[in-house]
């Protein structure tokens, strides 16, 4: 069966990643994961099917959300040439705080399939007292997915006491090199995580990896767009297979013109502030 998986996976793979093996993913995880409040400014966005419809409409190459919002929103992905993912794992804000550096389990490989999605995603929190437990989540995860040909993408999050105690802060290289390759041994097919604050240190990351995809993670949103899409730049340059990105997109109350602009870098290499103008951003 080895081969077939192979062929599953790589297939599946190929949904997210254009022919020249970068892909922009939306992320929409975040009313679970940060809570409704981070929909307040665009607030219409909440709706999961009027966002994905304009995320799609603008050409994003993959989707990435949580088995309910696959369930609600999935008509917008009909006929639609892109990739669905479904993460497994998350964590609300409401538990104790001591208990915030451990993602749960939310459903099962076999949602993800009946949903017609075309990969599994779940996060680990390297350097978490948890960690034990999200090695075996995403060992058991990945075990099954591949079984069926499904690519598993870890979120490969450092997080814990004691990487602030000896690094200083999560974003720290060599932190997010570590998990980076830990994530790669594990058997990940794709990797999110952190920016690391230069090019120079996202390429070791890239390079730790070992040819496993790296996508950036995209964080808070910026004030100006072109900062955004500056750090998507460097992150291409660095070697890195794209970005997975959320409030960049849907705290815009026009979210159309900044995923233009986003594509235009990871597809076309255009200088940021060529893109920005291009889509009428600055
Ligand atoms: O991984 C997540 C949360 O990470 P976090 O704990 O905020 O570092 C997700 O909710 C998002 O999918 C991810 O952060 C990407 O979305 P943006 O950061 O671009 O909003």
């Amino acid at each position: 069966m080895e081969t077939y998986n192979n062929i599953g996976i790589q297939r599946r793979l190929r949904r997210f990643f254009r022919r020249d093996g970068r892909a922009l993913i939306f992320a929409m995880d975040h009313g679970f994961e940060h809570g409704p409040t981070d929909f307040e400014e665009t607030w219409e966005h909440i709706d999961p099917n009027l966002i994905l419809k304009k995320v799609i409409k603008a050409g994003i190459d993959g989707v990435m959300t949580l088995p309910g919002i696959a369930r609600i929103a999935g008509k917008q992905f009909y006929g639609k040439d892109v990739g669905l993912m479904i993460k497994l794992t998350s964590k609300t804000e409401l538990r104790p705080k001591e208990d915030h550096f451990l993602q749960s389990p939310l459903g099962f490989v076999e949602d993800v399939i009946k949903l017609g999605a075309d990969a599994v995603a779940a996060t680990v929190y390297w350097g978490s007292p948890y960690e034990d437990i999200m090695m075996k989540q995403f060992a058991e995860i990945a075990s099954i997915a591949h079984d069926y040909g499904y690519p598993v993408v870890q979120f490969s999050y450092p997080r814990g006491p004691y990487i602030n105690e000896r690094y200083g802060k999560k974003e720290d290289y060599r932190v997010v090199m570590y998990g980076a390759r830990a994530a790669a041994e594990m058997g990940a097919d794709m990797i999110k995580t952190y920016w690391t604050g230069s090019k120079e240190t996202f390429k070791k990351v890239v390079e730790a990896a070992s040819g496993v995809p790296v996508l950036l993670s995209g964080g808070a949103k910026t004030d100006n767009p072109v900062d955004f899409l500056k750090l998507v730049w460097d992150v291409m340059e660095a070697g890195g297979s794209g970005a997975v990105v959320g409030r960049n997109i849907f705290q815009r109350k026009d979210p159309e013109p900044m995923i233009r602009a986003i594509l235009r870098v990871i597809h076309r290499n255009e200088d940021p502030e060529e893109a920005a103008k291009a889509e009428g951003l600055v």
